[in-house]
């Protein structure tokens, strides 16, 4: 279920996500590097050496649209129309990832990298982790709504 954000948690996504939304093409590489399956379904990326792909224009393509995401949904507020707006953008993301086939069990291996990437790149606590815990809960359980073929 979706569990609301308390507003300070909402602040807590959004000022830590500042510190590293521009290092799109490092979350990307970070991502791909801890798991080579997520590489994989990428067809301009597959069975291409990581570290000469890092550095090409279209990684860096690739890597703005998808941790993009990110950023727009820690910009909406987490009221009403935020909420709304970002379910909008996040059942997008579930049609198109569901019509490619990717499992929850990889959206999973990205939430983890994700998390490791942040713990390591900007000021981590306790409350920084439960707030981005919280925050990921609702967006995955939107999500894999999504990627079931049952949108909420
Ligand atoms: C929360 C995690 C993720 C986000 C925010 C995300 C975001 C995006 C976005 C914005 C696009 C381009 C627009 C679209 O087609 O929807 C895209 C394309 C794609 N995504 Fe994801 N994605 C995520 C997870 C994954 C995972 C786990 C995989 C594979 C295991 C994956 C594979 C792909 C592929 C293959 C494409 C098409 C790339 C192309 O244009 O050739 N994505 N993703």
């Amino acid at each position: 279920d979706l569990v609301p954000l308390v507003d300070d948690q909402a602040i807590l996504i959004r000022s830590s996500w500042d510190e590293v939304k521009h290092n799109e093409v490092d979350i990307l590489y970070a991502i791909f590097k801890a798991n080579p399956d997520i590489q994989a379904r990428f067809p301009q990326f597959a069975g291409k050496d990581l570290d000469s792909i890092k550095t090409t224009g279209q990684f860096a393509v690739h890597a703005g649209r998808i941790v993009g995401v990110f950023s727009e949904i820690s910009a909406l507020q987490p009221d009403e129309s935020g909420i709304s707006a970002a379910k909008t953008l996040i059942n997008a993301l579930g049609a198109s990832h569901r019509g490619r086939g990717i499992s929850k069990a990889q959206f999973n291996e990205f939430r983890a990298s994700l998390i490791t990437y942040l713990s390591q790149n900007v000021s981590w606590g306790d409350n920084v982790a439960q707030a981005w815990e919280k925050g990921f809960n609702n967006v995955y359980f939107i999500l894999f709504n999504a990627l079931d073929g049952t949108p909420i």
